[in-house]
């Protein structure tokens, strides 16, 4: 494909299309055939369990890693035989590896003194990023004096410093606490906001993603398994995998005949137009309500855990597998107690095998 080719398009910065990888002959390779547009400004991060080809996306993307088919295209630039440091694009790896000889300035300046920048330029490039990712005023700080989170806004920085094009970022909040993770997302979101940065990111964390991204990309051996908003994704997982890869551990065997379908769990409602047949359907707890003994599905609960915002409750149907429901602490029933349960056709979804009709 030529720059032509893409022109007629929405303006993507990043295009792959069919990217091969394979690190070994034999076996399935780390990259298959993958697709995949970013649009300038826009805030893509890709989840997936471990070794489904995440970073070796990323080093394709940055030059690090070389193709065995496929192209990159950045800005409408075909990228094959362009070294990593002329693609223009920031890269912000897990262990952020700053320089622990300088100090804060002389780590977020780096890249610009690489360039050439004055020093009049690096001054006012390193004021404003420290201004922007919290840490005003700690030019002159040493690194081995910052905390974890600190250090990661300082390498975040030096990745911004040069204004990449694109910044893929690595795991960027891999080594932190939860409270910091979720605190600096947010911030994150807002400073790619604020300078209009086109961000790829990579985490096996969803929260973080969820957070982070406009787009999420879920990657399966190697292979995308879902593109969508993380709402999208949340709320129609496409695959039984990405269920199970976001928590859901409700899915059965289901036939779908009009407005229900048969499960070992009982009749269970399904959204309207779904096909009849046979499928896998998940349930997200959020649809499993709990009503008086009597009343449903009968079920004794198992478990119970509290999650801070909800309980979290794992209940054994008479038949069946065991579901997991979620409910206020307040309403939350005791383990051994039993219940009944219904299920909301608004939370069920029909995921491969079967698809909504239209
Ligand atoms: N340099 C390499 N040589 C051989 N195999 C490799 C190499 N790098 C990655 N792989 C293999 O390619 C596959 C994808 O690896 P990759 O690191 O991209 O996955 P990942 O999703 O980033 O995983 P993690 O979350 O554990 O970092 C894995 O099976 C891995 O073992």
């Amino acid at each position: 494909m030529t720059a032509a080719d893409t022109s007629t398009r929405a303006p993507e910065l990043l295009r792959l299309g069919g990217v091969t990888v394979r690190f070994t002959a034999a076996g399935r390779p780390a990259l298959d055939a993958v697709d995949l547009d970013v649009a300038a400004q826009e805030i893509v991060c890709v989840l997936g369990p471990s070794g489904s080809g995440k970073s070796t996306l990323l080093r394709v993307v940055a030059g690090l890693q070389h193709a065995d088919a496929g192209q990159v295209l950045l800005e409408g630039r075909e990228q094959r035989g362009v070294p990593a440091h002329r693609r223009g694009v920031g890269l912000m790896f897990q262990d952020h590896q700053l320089f622990p000889q300088r100090d804060v300035e002389g780590n977020v300046a780096f890249g610009l003194r690489m360039r050439g920048s004055s020093r009049a330029e690096r001054e006012r490039t390193v004021t404003e990023l420290l201004d922007l990712v919290g840490l005003p005023g700690a030019q002159r700080r040493a690194v081995a004096s910052l905390s974890g989170g600190e250090q990661q806004r300082v390498a975040l920085a030096r990745a911004l410093a040069p204004r990449p094009r694109l910044l893929m970022l690595d795991e960027p909040l891999g080594q932190l606490d939860r409270g910091l993770r979720e605190r600096l997302v947010v911030e994150l979101r807002r400073l790619f906001r604020e300078l209009g940065t086109t961000v790829l990111a990579v985490t096996h964390d969803q929260g973080e993603a969820f957070a982070l991204a406009d787009r999420v990309v879920v990657m399966q051996d190697g292979r995308i398994a879902q593109s969508g908003t993380p709402l999208e994704v949340w709320q129609r997982p496409a695959s039984e995998f990405v269920a199970r890869f976001l928590g859901f551990d409700n899915v059965v065997e289901a036939t779908v005949r009009g407005e229900a379908a048969a499960t070992p769990w009982g009749k269970v409602p399904v959204p309207d137009g779904t096909t009849d047949g046979p499928c896998r359907l998940l349930v997200r707890p959020a649809g499993v309500r709990l009503t008086a003994a009597p009343d449903g599905v009968p079920a004794t609960v198992a478990a119970r855990t509290f999650r801070g915002t909800h309980v979290a409750l794992l209940l054994q149907p008479a038949a069946g597998p065991q579901i997991e429901a979620a409910c206020t602490l307040r309403d939350a029933p005791d383990v051994g107690e039993r219940v009944g349960l219904a299920f909301a056709a608004a939370d069920v979804v029909v995921l491969d095998g079967g698809a909504p009709a239209g």
